[in-house]
This record gives structure tokens, C-alpha cells and sequence, in this order.
């Protein structure tokens, strides 16, 4: 457990009829920094993301933010408070253009101009084709457009479900520097879903292991990417 988590998760539980997705989940993330969350299909990894984002909810346990208690917030409030969700597939409309997309993700702020500029300037491809409908875009350009619009509600924390799903190892690797660069960049701290667990251990700072609903190991990420047993049995590389 970090000592200066900026998030943490106590012994949560969460389940659907008589599964239990997640059976006494507790983990924490530093400011600024990247936790992988890895497992197997099934595992539990995007209830956990869903019951943080609020679209789940949880039979027990703690979720904080700093010192607010985020357990049982409505999604809305989750956003207000910093808490940005980009799904499994990104979620963007592909009917409207890029720039509608963005602004769709900071609606209710006023400065939104600005956020607008500077999430521009972290994905200048976004910039070149703002007009453009987003179903002109590759998949890393989507998986971009969707993490842009969750910036532009200036987040604390950034919950992403496999944004690599479908991509090619060419745009996987350049999305995975991107998230790392917009780390180092913005102090942004980044719960990183993945079923690729080598690209997410290759940016991460810490990973955690889910198995049927538990963390069964809880490292750094350079040491979990050095564990030769820990990889076969969990991992499966
Ligand atoms: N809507 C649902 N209704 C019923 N059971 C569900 C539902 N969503 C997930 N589950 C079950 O909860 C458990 C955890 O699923 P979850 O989708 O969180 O895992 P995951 O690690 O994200 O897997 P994947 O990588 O396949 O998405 C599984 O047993 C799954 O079958």
C-alpha cells in the first residue's frame, strides 16, 4: 500500500445475484502514478471499475479520494469530484465530429475553452482532424479521442478498460508512451485495465493481479515483470 495514496479501495465486495465479482478488493495508488489491474477473463477487473465510477454498486467497503469517501457517490458527483471512466471499446459517438466528442466531456465546465486547448496539445492528431466525424478515425485515434473527453473534465483519477483491445502492437506501444508521458506530464493517477499485462507492466508503477475477485499478488511493476513464477502462473508470459 502506498503511504501517499491520492486513491484507495478497502475490502470492497461487490456481486451480481450470487456472484461475487469482487470478494474483499483493497488496493491504493499514489498520486501521479499507474496501477495495473490484471487477471484473467472474469477476473473482476471492470466491476471493479464500474463500482468506482459509480455505475455498480457496492455491498461493502470503502472507495476514497483523497479524504472523501467516494463509496455510493452517483456517477455525476464521481465526475465532479475527478473520478473519469474511459470503457472497454472508448464510448465516443462516432456520428459527431471530434471537437463535439471532447466538449460532450466537459459540458457543465466554464472553462472549458481552455481545457479544450490543452487537450489539443497533448493529442495533436485530435487537433488536426477536430472536424473531421470521429468514425474517420484508427482505433489508437479513437482510444486518444476517448481519453481526451474524459480530460476534459479535468479528472484526478483516470479509469481505463483496455484501451489496447483491438489495437495493433505498433499503435498499443505509442498509446501506452502516451498515457505514460500524460502521467509525467499532468500528475494525472491512472487505473490501467488490461488483458495485455507486459504493455501495461511496461508503464506501470505498481500492478495488482485479480483472481476471481481477490488480489492475489500486489507488486511493483518492475518486479512483477521480473517474477518468471509469478508470470507463468498469473499472467501467462
Ligand atoms: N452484468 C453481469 N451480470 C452477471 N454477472 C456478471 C455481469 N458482469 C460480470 N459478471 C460476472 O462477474 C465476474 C467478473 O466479471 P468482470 O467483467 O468484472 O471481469 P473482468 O476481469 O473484467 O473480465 P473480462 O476481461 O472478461 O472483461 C465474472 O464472473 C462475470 O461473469
Amino acid at each position: 500500500m502506498s503511504e501517499n495514496a491520492l486513491f484507495r479501495v478497502e475490502d470492497l465486495v461487490a456481486s451480481y445475484g450470487a456472484v461475487k465479482a469482487l470478494n474483499g478488493v483493497s488496493l491504493s495508488v499514489a498520486e501521479g502514478s499507474i496501477c495495473a489491474v490484471l487477471g484473467a477473463n472474469g477476473a473482476g477487473k471492470t466491476t471493479l471499475l464500474r463500482t468506482v465510477s459509480g455505475l455498480k454498486r457496492a455491498d461493502s467497503g470503502r472507495i476514497w479520494l483523497g479524504d472523501t469517501d467516494l463509496t455510493r457517490c452517483a456517477p455525476e458527483r464521481l465526475a465532479r469530484l475527478g473520478v473519469a471512466h474511459v470503457p472497454e471499446g472508448a464510448g465516443i459517438i462516432v456520428e459527431l465530429t471530434v471537437e463535439e466528442n471532447l466538449r460532450l466531456g466537459g459540458l457543465w465546465r466554464s472553462d472549458r475553452a481552455a481545457t479544450l486547448s490543452s487537450t489539443y496539445d497533448l493529442f495533436p492528431i485530435l487537433r488536426e482532424r477536430r472536424n473531421q466525424p470521429a468514425s474517420n478515425l484508427s482505433g489508437g485515434e479513437r482510444q486518444m479521442l476517448a481519453i481526451g473527453r474524459a480530460l476534459m473534465c479535468r479528472p484526478r483519477i483516470l479509469l481505463l478498460d483496455e484501451p489496447s483491445l483491438g489495437l495493433a502492437p505498433m499503435a498499443t506501444r505509442q498509446l501506452m508512451d502516451l498515457i505514460r508521458q500524460l502521467c509525467a506530464d499532468t500528475g494525472l493517477t491512472v487505473l490501467l485495465v488490461e488483458q495485455n499485462a507486459n504493455s501495461a507492466l511496461s508503464i506501470a508503477d505498481e500492478g495488482v493481479v485479480l483472481n476471481l475477485g481477490t488480489i492475489a499478488v500486489s507488486d511493483t511493476a518492475d518486479r512483477l515483470l521480473s517474477d518468471d513464477q509469478m508470470r507463468h502462473a498469473y499472467l501467462g508470459f
